[in-house]
């Protein structure tokens, strides 16, 4: 199976929003108001449905009448077939490799399944989105061959089911490194028309499971997603490329009060479990909402397996469409106001759009193979095992050894949802520290700007923006924190009952007789669990290498945004001996719209891909932060050969570039990611007349340690040293600020000395680099790192 690699161009996209507001029922006429007034095609007003308010409260403005405006607002009069016509441009990209998630969401008997499955005379979403998706395979003139499969899932009680099994048992979610989110054992059919995804889709939706209830006569009680894969064979194309397109089509169940459905027992059970996962649905519309307008929050996706499912819809990789179904009945007003409030908060989230390649990485082939090292020992074991079984069963099975093996496989499968857990939790603490170091590196950086707009400005309004967004982030940062606490302490609890585990399970063995058997069957199950372990860290890798190609795309970006030609770059890189992937997709010739060429090497030793731009794979995801926007960036100076500063418009970063690249240039300045963010990078033949009162200046802004350890004294020392070391042009230039190494004792002794210090060890050796004269140096310790840190100069 192809892995899919990342997109060699990325679009950001928001999130469509679409209201739909159904007509009055039968019932609801006789006894309800329409409280909806669709304004026109995009604004509507929901009226207060207190109709004894009097004047004088209208006018001060008591009323609880409300307006909002949304991409596409539907009247009750308006069909299936009109909301489709205006969304089914997301589906379109879907047979040329891209995701696309559409979701009903509202409360219940507001609409949903009417809008997303419909009736045989006004079809749904779901049924109208697979008739496109066969019409333009059809009419594709291309020589490509397409493979259309499908598959129906129901989230009931949190427990994930097979609608296209008959009786399907629990599936669990896996996190794939390639794939994401995906639901292990889920069958997923080959279809060849759009009517066989009908028959399908109504066998699932037979064995849905759906009650009557008072709000709603057949009340969806599970959510629902028909999921439809396009895969795309280019037979002209490179040899192994297939293009992947998916497509999330979701029913979401109802939600409901319980003092309103009138439900008991089971069913006030599932209405819990709906309005839990709904709830979380909810948490994660507003947390990323309002991470797009006011700065980074965690995402709570872990909360529900629906939310799990539908994260690539909300963040990643998908054009997705929300349409809010709503009633028009009075009675129904909070719950309309509510749908109608995340709906408007999920208009600010966005998304990255990407075609999905299949192509055979590297990395990934690595891991596959240490899980099919794996799989072929577990398949080992689980021979050995049936031998064992075969031969137990030929003698008269002892009763107490049977109570033991029962007694293990319930300690087995505690363990292995013990496992889960710890994955899980570990999974999304990693998340919740990975957006904490975000928000501190801008805490940072948003000190450093007020400290030097305060010395400026007169009126203090951009100080004052500055500290609002400050607080902003120091809130998030708190609420993080908080969340994280409560993971560690889970985690503690969980590693706590996993000690407990294995203890049992050991006294479980050496307590009877059958120890090799028993002990084969407990070393099989370790190693399923050390399989799904491997699986998570795979993701977690995965997780940091997408962050350094993220990091390098930026790097790409700001290289061509100073003015190289691509070309140019790979010369240079070239002549240093570094290997770069020759861009496939063609350029466009604007500088900052340039999308950066695909790197062949998704593990390369940091400084192969970047001539002079020394990245350390753990900061990276710091750095990924920093140059976020970079097509944003307002550029102070211009001239390809002199230094060129760039200004992130936040204000707070600032980069000191020039395009050639020089031992000398290299020799003082090359560090700037030390202690996880940008500092200044000279890479110019000569030195700028400017540099070096750029440079202190600078420096006391940008240093992590500039208030305790970088005084402006010493910037000017520094400043002086650069300009000697660029005189000196050659050995004598590393010398400044070099101290030579020459056994593994002293090398630690200087390390020692250094670490955290503005002085560089370097060990040098006889080589140089590859036809530049540069003699082949380990960089060992940064000028402002604060632990030792050893990276090769030359890439070898
Ligand atoms: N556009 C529409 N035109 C006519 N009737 C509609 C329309 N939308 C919904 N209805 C009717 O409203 C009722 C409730 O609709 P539906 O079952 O789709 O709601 P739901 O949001 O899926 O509810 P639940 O969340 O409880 O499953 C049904 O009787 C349905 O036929």
């Amino acid at each position: 199976m192809p892995s899919i690699r990342a997109p060699a161009s990325q679009q950001t996209a928001t999130l469509l929003v679409a209201v739909k507001c159904r007509p009055l029922t039968e019932i609801e006429r006789q006894r309800s108001r329409h409280i909806i007034q669709v304004t026109d095609d995009k604004n509507l007003v929901i009226l207060d449905p207190d109709l004894s308010k009097d004047y004088l409260e209208r006018i001060q403005n008591r009323s609880k009448e409300r307006r909002y405006s949304f991409d596409h607002v539907f009247a009750p009069g308006c069909t299936n077939a009109d909301v489709y016509r205006n969304i089914s441009s997301t589906i379109f990209g879907v047979i040329q490799g891209l995701n696309a998630t559409v979701f009903a969401y509202g409360s219940t008997g507001s609409g949903k399944t009417y809008t997303m499955v419909g009736t045989r005379k006004d079809p749904g979403l779901m049924v109208l989105s697979f008739h496109t998706i066969f019409d333009l395979i059809k009419k594709d003139e291309s020589s490509d061959i397409f493979e259309v499969s499908c598959s129906y899932l129901e989230v009931y009680n949190e427990v994930i089911y097979d609608l296209l099994e008959k009786s399907s048992g629990h599936l669990e979610l896996r996190e794939d490194p390639e794939h994401g989110i995906v639901v292990a054992g889920l069958r997923r059919i080959k279809v060849q028309s759009a009517d066989k995804i009908l028959e399908l889709l109504n066998v699932g939706n037979n064995r849905r499971k759906t009650e009557t209830t008072e709000a709603n006569a057949t009340s969806s009680r599970s959510h629902a997603v028909l999921e439809i894969t396009v895969k795309r064979k280019q037979k002209n194309q490179y040899k192994s490329q297939i293009l992947c397109g998916k497509l999330a089509l979701v029913d979401l169940a109802g939600s409901e009060r319980a003092s309103e459905t009138r439900s008991g027992g089971q069913k006030l059970r599932d209405g819990a479990n709906i309005n839990r996962s709904l709830l979380a649905l909810a948490n994660c519309i507003n947390a990323l909402g309002k991470q797009q307008k006011k700065g980074l929050a965690y995402v709570p996706y872990r909360n529900s397996k629906l939310t799990r499912i539908l994260k690539d819809g909300l963040s990643g990789n998908s054009q997705t469409v929300m349409v809010a179904t709503i009633s028009p009945a009075d009675d129904q007003y909070h719950h309309t106001v509510n749908t109608l409030k995340y709906a408007d908060r999920a208009k600010e989230i966005k998304t990255h759009v990407h075609k999905n390649i299949g192509t055979v990485d590297t990395h990934v082939a690595d891991y596959q193979r240490m899980i099919e090292n794996l799989q072929v020992e577990v398949c080992h074991l689980r021979k050995e095992l049936a031998d064992k079984e075969s031969q137990l069963t030929t003698k008269p099975a002892e009763k107490a050894a049977d109570d033991e093996l029962s007694w293990l496989n319930i300690l087995s499968r505690e363990t292995n949802e013990n496992v889960q857990e710890r994955i899980n939790l570990q999974k999304a603490l990693f998340e919740l520290e990975e957006t904490n170091i975000r928000n501190r590196i801008e805490l940072q950086h948003l000190d450093d700007a007020i400290a030097k707009q305060e010395v400026v400005e007169k009126d203090g309004t951009v100080v004052q923006a500055l500290r609002s967004r400050r607080q902003v982030i120091l809130d998030n940062i708190r609420d993080n924190d908080e969340a994280g606490a409560g993971y560690k302490k889970d985690i503690e609890i969980n590693e706590k009952h996993q000690r407990q585990l294995q203890n049992m399970i050991e006294e479980a063995i050496s307590n009877n007789g059958n120890r090799t058997y028993l002990h084969i069957l407990s070393q099989y199950r370790l190693l399923g669990m050390a399989n799904t372990e491997l699986q998570f860290e795979m993701a977690m890798r995965d997780q940091v290498i997408h962050n350094q190609r993220e990091a390098l795309r930026n790097l790409w970006n700001m290289l061509l945004g100073l003015g190289l030609e691509q070309k140019q770059i790979m010369d240079l890189a070239a002549r240093q001996g570094i290997v770069i992937e020759d861009c496939t997709t063609p350029y466009a010739n604007s500088v900052v719209t340039k999308q950066p060429p695909f790197l062949s090497h998704y593990r390369f030793s940091p400084s192969v891909a970047y001539p002079g731009l020394n990245v350390q794979p753990y900061v990276s995801t710091c750095f990924f932060q920093h140059h976020q926007g970079f097509s944003s960036m307002a550029y102070l100076g211009g001239q390809h050969d002199t230094p060129t500063v760039c200004r992130q418009e936040h204000l707070s970063s600032y980069y000191l570039l020039s395009p050639s690249y020089s031992q000398a240039g290299r020799s003082g300045m090359d560090s700037p990611w030390a202690g996880g963010r940008p500092g200044a990078c000279f890479h110019t033949e000569s030195v700028p007349q400017e540099a070096c009162s750029f440079y202190s200046a600078m420096r006391a802004a940008l240093c992590p340690c500039s208030k305790e350890q970088f005084t402006p004294a010493s910037c000017e020392d520094y400043g002086q040293q650069l300009k000697e070391s660029w005189a000196a042009n050659s050995q004598d230039a590393w010398e400044v600020r070099s101290v030579a190494v020459n056994n593994s004792r002293h090398l630690h002794e200087e390390l020692m000395r250094n670490s955290g210090t503005n002085c560089s060890v370097y060990q040098n050796s006889s080589a140089e680099i590859k036809g530049t004269g540069i003699p082949e140096s380990r960089h060992l310790c940064s000028p402002y790192g604060t632990a030792p840190r050893a990276f090769n100069l030359s890439g070898s």
